[in-house]
């Protein structure tokens, strides 16, 4: 086999370095034979599309916890329905399209404070300002063709744009929001050159595992590129100041994603959310005067959707666990000109009052309090995109799924008869998923599954036993379907999104 190689590339495709060729090693006529081969294969399209599009490596996670996914995504039922070598190909899509960013920014328009062509031409207008750019065509906002609250801008990269010798680390968050649009934040930059000035034109890197030392003046371990940018902060006023640092560090001047910063772009009138998080909302279908309880709120995306949808006529109780980011709630209502939001800081498992006749205006509520209820549970984020690197373990993977049951059971017992249960995560897994839309059924008997309004993802994913009249009914968003196919139009952003579930439940 291996005469034979040398024999087809040296006389057929190297026939006048025959002899040069053929005194190299076999072990090096393999390993050259492979390379002409790829390179063949690559020529004529052969090799997956998923590889010419990925410029990042694959997300890099523990390996206890990628095989638990190659599990997941590999499952029997999956098996048997689309074959080992479709499954292995949809995994590895996975793998890529999870550390590389969608490539439509998504956002939400005040459609309760303006109409959309209003917000629309005022976006236009603020972002040729923002981008000092006389030519409209460098501009391109597509309405979403089905979602009427929804303003979607191309996302440009990669770009190829240039390495510089001066390098700035950050923290890998940080190195995500920026592929994602957003300048840098001082807090975020953990390592600079030794005299970096405010002007200074510097490379920015995004450290992979959370390895470099904040403080650094160099950087030797795993980071990737994210674009180039111009100082705008010392480096002594960054590092050597005892209070905590704030404001823009690195203005991003060639990003090698460009997408629209939108820090302080029309506040009341635009909100930056996944597209997946707008759907929610609808399908949850709040309406005028209705009471409806959020029970895991912060930072209040879709706590204000919700109370923009119904006209900010009613009353949203968002409740959220943690104290410090109540706040966050509070701020984006008020930024928004809501009003009919009120914030509680609870942990949600315990909103239910055992009194069924106590009235009050905050936690814990007697049963059957509200009209609908949204559970956007916390939960192991996998679907985040872009997320090069997770270092959690698969007992932390593992830990949702008890936590999602039990906020669940607050979520039944404080919903009315009649009204609606919307169950969501951002993350990828079964078991936070179908696995807990098959417990739910089954735990519950007065819940059903409802149709979906819209429906831009895909219908759920096999594996966790629901029949395929119930999966039709869930609406997951699984970028891998779509990775590799050309953007274009606006609803090329409906497969090319952060990875999502929903479940709509009506309570009998
Ligand atoms: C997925 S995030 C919610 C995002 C939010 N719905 C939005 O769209 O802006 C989940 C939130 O639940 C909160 N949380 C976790 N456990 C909770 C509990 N037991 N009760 C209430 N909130 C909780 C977390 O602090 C986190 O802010």
């Amino acid at each position: 086999m291996n005469q034979a190689l040398v024999l087809f590339l040296t006389r057929v495709v190297f026939p006048k370095h025959f002899c040069t060729f053929s005194s190299l090693s076999p072990k090096f006529k393999v390993v050259f034979f492979f390379f002409f081969f790829f390179f063949l294969c690559a020529k004529a399209g052969v090799v997956s599309k998923t590889e010419d599009m990925s410029i990042f490596p694959k997300i890099s996670l523990k390996p206890e916890v990628t095989e638990y996914l190659r599990s997941v995504f590999m499952n029997k039922e999956v098996l048997a329905a689309v074959g080992p070598q479709e499954a292995e190909c949809r995994f590895q899509k996975l793998l890529s399209c999870l550390s590389h960013p969608p490539s439509y920014t998504c956002v939400r328009a005040s459609t309760h404070l303006a109409p959309l062509e209003e917000i629309h031409d005022k976006l236009r207008e603020e972002l040729k300002r923002q981008t000092c750019s006389p030519s409209e065509d460098c501009i391109q906002i597509l309405p979403h063709p089905r979602v009427n609250d929804v303003l979607l801008l191309p996302v440009d990269g990669p770009r190829p744009v240039k390495q510089l010798s001066s390098e700035v680390v950050v923290g890998a968050q940080c190195g995500n929001a920026v592929l994602r649009g957003a300048h840098v934040f001082a807090q975020g930059i953990m390592a600079s050159p030794k005299y970096m000035k405010v002007g200074d034109v510097v490379s920015v890197f995004s450290d992979l595992e959370g390895s470099c030392t904040r403080g650094a003046t160099s950087f030797q371990g795993k980071k990737v590129f994210v674009g180039n940018g111009v100082a705008e902060m010392d480096r002594s006023s960054i590092f050597c100041t005892g209070e905590p640092v704030r404001g823009v560090g690195i203005r991003m001047v060639e990003p090698l994603y460009q997408s629209p910063s939108f820090d302080g772009v029309l506040p009341s009138l635009t909100f930056l959310q996944n597209l997946p998080s707008v759907v929610v909302g609808h399908v949850l279908g709040p309406r005028p005067g209705e009471r409806i309880l959020d029970m895991c709120a912060a930072p209040g995306g879709k706590t204000c959707h919700i109370a923009a949808l119904m006209g900010d006529q009613g009353e949203v109780v968002a409740l959220e666990k943690s104290r410090n980011k109540i706040e966050r709630i509070s701020r984006n209502a008020h930024m928004l000109n809501l009003r009919s939001i009120k914030t509680f800081c609870c942990n949600s498992i315990q909103a239910v009052s055992s009194d069924s006749a106590q009235v009050t205006e905050g936690p814990p509520f007697p049963p059957e309090s509200f009209d609908r209820v949204l559970l956007d549970a916390p939960c192991s984020g996998l679907g985040q995109r872009p997320n090069m690197a997770l270092g959690f373990s698969l007992k932390e993977l593992r830990s949702y799924q008890p936590l999602q049951r039990k906020l669940f059971h607050a979520a039944v017992r404080l919903l009315k008869k009649g009204g609606v249960l919307v169950y969501s995560t951002c993350t990828i897994t079964l078991a936070e998923n179908e696995e807990q839309v098959a417990w739910a059924l089954h735990t519950f008997p007065c819940l059903t599954l409802q149709p979906q309004e819209p429906r831009l993802g895909a219908e759920g994913m096999l594996g966790a036993g629901l029949p395929p009249e119930q999966l039709r009914l869930l609406q997951r968003f699984s970028p891998e379907l779509s990775w590799g196919r050309t953007a274009g139009k606006a609803e090329a952003a409906d497969g090319d999104t952060i990875g999502f579930f929903i479940a709509k439940f009506l309570k009998n």
